[in-house]
């Protein structure tokens, strides 16, 4: 019977005499560097007393192992202070000549636990937009993402975009041999490729291959809702999903005006949030803050929003969504009763052929899917990757006073209990203007304020993700108007 591969190894750290334990679980990896002098069990109880350096860190944050030589090299991610954002962090050391096999055994099954599950060593588009957001993109890529990557043994295939639509030309062109397509950049270069797979000259095949937001724009939606509030701003936690990520079935939308279609993967917005998001141009230095100081000037100019909105309605009981919500991820967190196949539709209560008119004035309506349109707003809080379906937040008007007091806690979702807010899961809809000025934002993206119908595309594209199927990652507490938060 072959012997187990040893979870535990002892490395000199180079050019010293101090000595390292490293030892790996199912779950966690752990380093205790002393001081010259032997590890032993007693250091995990009076760890706090010893001069010993302690590190511990979630398995899945190991991103790369090597022994060549006589000279161990783990690299590993660790979440440090307040927000818990990720570094990267090397330990290296050396190893007795005659515990060569014992090093290399120990390598490889750390990184067979390490990357249970998912391809070693993958091909990777890169595209960086050294525009995006406040222009860091370069350096993100630089100095945090390609180190790890290159770590990891990828082979990067990397483009600076260097005007608007190259990403979209790239993507149209792509060859089909790349694990996925990484994006340094906001939403917008998402938006692109996305249009780019749709007019692939094998479109199907293209949309099957992922794409993995790095955040590095003003408006990164797609990467806080696949890894998070906190985790979705962290390039070091984007890349570690290029590596660790699974292949996640998202729905795309079909835009439709006049004669000319497009796909959009995230939201279409017309009102209030619209002109702030187009009028915040110029304030593209400010990162998100351009939002908030929209907003702000929306408020203070209040305009109705100028048009007719129908919608093929499958559900409109916000408690019901909610109950779908949490019944969902319970079934994800116990791994009880959820099939990766399952298309998790919600139930219809409604006819979805018919056409309804939604006909009271409205402040603005915002349709699309993941729960986080910008760090600043959970605008569809109960909203799945795969269940067919879009969901539409129609804003009545409210008081000035009332629009400034909602803004506390729009990054929660409080406005979805609002009851001025009607919230809308359909598989269609239509907007049709009802005076010539305006605006219609698609995924970030101004275009003519002219008629246009959204019609879903279940399950076209494909993401990295670190749930495997059917969740966004962010979390749902808020579970009234107040602001007050379920347990
Ligand atoms: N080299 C370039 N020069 C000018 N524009 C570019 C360049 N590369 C890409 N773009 C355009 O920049 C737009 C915005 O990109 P991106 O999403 O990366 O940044 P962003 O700041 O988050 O933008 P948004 O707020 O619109 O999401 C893209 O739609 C793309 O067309």
């Amino acid at each position: 019977m072959a012997q187990a591969a040893p979870r535990e190894l002892t490395i000199t750290i180079a050019g010293t005499s101090r000595v390292s334990k490293l030892a790996f679980t199912d779950t966690t990896f752990v380093t205790e560097t002393s001081r010259g002098q032997d590890v032993t069990c007693w250091t995990y109880f009076f760890r706090p007393f010893a001069k010993i350096q302690y590190t511990e860190t979630a398995l899945r944050n190991v991103v790369a192992a090597s022994y060549v030589k006589g000279y161990l090299d783990v690299q590993y991610l660790i979440p440090k202070g307040k927000n818990r954002h990720l570094k990267l962090r090397h330990i290296q050391g050396t190893i007795d000549s005659d515990h060569d096999q014992l090093a290399k055994d120990w390598c490889d099954a750390l990184m067979d636990l390490a990357y249970m599950g998912v391809k070693r060593s993958k091909m990777l588009r890169v595209l960086i937009n050294p525009h995006g957001g406040t222009g860091k993109a370069g350096s993100v890529f630089t100095h945090k993402v390609e180190p790890m990557l290159t770590a990891a043994g990828c082979t990067l295939d990397v483009t600076y975009t260097s005007y608007a639509n190259h990403a979209l030309e790239i993507a149209r062109d792509l060859k089909l041999k790349y694990d996925a397509v990484v994006l340094v950049s906001g939403d917008g270069l998402i938006h692109e490729v996305l249009n780019g797979f749709a007019q692939h000259e094998q479109p199907e095949k293209a949309f099957c291959v992922p794409i993995a937001p790095i955040p590095a724009g003003s408006g990164n939606a797609l990467s806080l809702n696949l890894l998070g509030y906190e985790e979705g701003i962290d390039p070091y936690a984007a890349a570690l999903n290029v590596l660790k990520g699974q292949h996640m079935k998202i729905d795309l939308f079909s835009f439709t005006q006049g004669t000319r279609q497009r796909i959009s993967f995230m939201s279409q917005t017309v009102g209030l949030m619209a002109d702030l998001d187009v009028g915040t141009e110029h304030l593209r230095w400010m990162g998100e803050f351009r939002f908030l100081v929209g907003y702000l000037w929306g408020v203070f100019k209040r305009p109705i929003c100028p048009i007719e909105l129908s919608m093929k309605v499958v559900n409109d009981d916000k408690k019901q969504m909610v109950n779908e919500l949490q019944s969902r991820k319970a079934g994800l967190s116990n791994n009880a009763s959820f099939n990766g196949d399952d298309k998790h539709q919600s139930s219809p209560d409604m006819s979805t052929d018919e056409w309804v008119s939604f006909d009271k004035p409205i402040l603005w309506y915002y349709a699309g899917q993941g729960p986080y349109v910008s760090r600043g707003l959970m605008q569809f809080p109960v909203s799945f990757p795969d269940d067919g379906l879009i969901d539409i937040s129609v804003q009545g008007v409210m008081k000035r006073a009332k629009l400034i007091d909602v803004m506390e806690g729009a990054e929660e979702g409080r406005t979805y209990w609002m009851d001025s807010n009607h919230y809308f899961k359909a598989s269609a809809y239509r907007v049709k203007p009802l005076n010539p000025r305006g605006v219609v934002v698609v995924d970030g993206e101004e275009l003519p304020f002219e008629e246009f119908e959204v019609a879903v595309q279940p399950r076209l594209g494909t993401v990295l993700s670190p749930c495997k199927q059917g969740c966004y990652a962010a979390d749902f507490r808020v579970c009234d108007e107040r602001g007050s938060k379920s347990r």
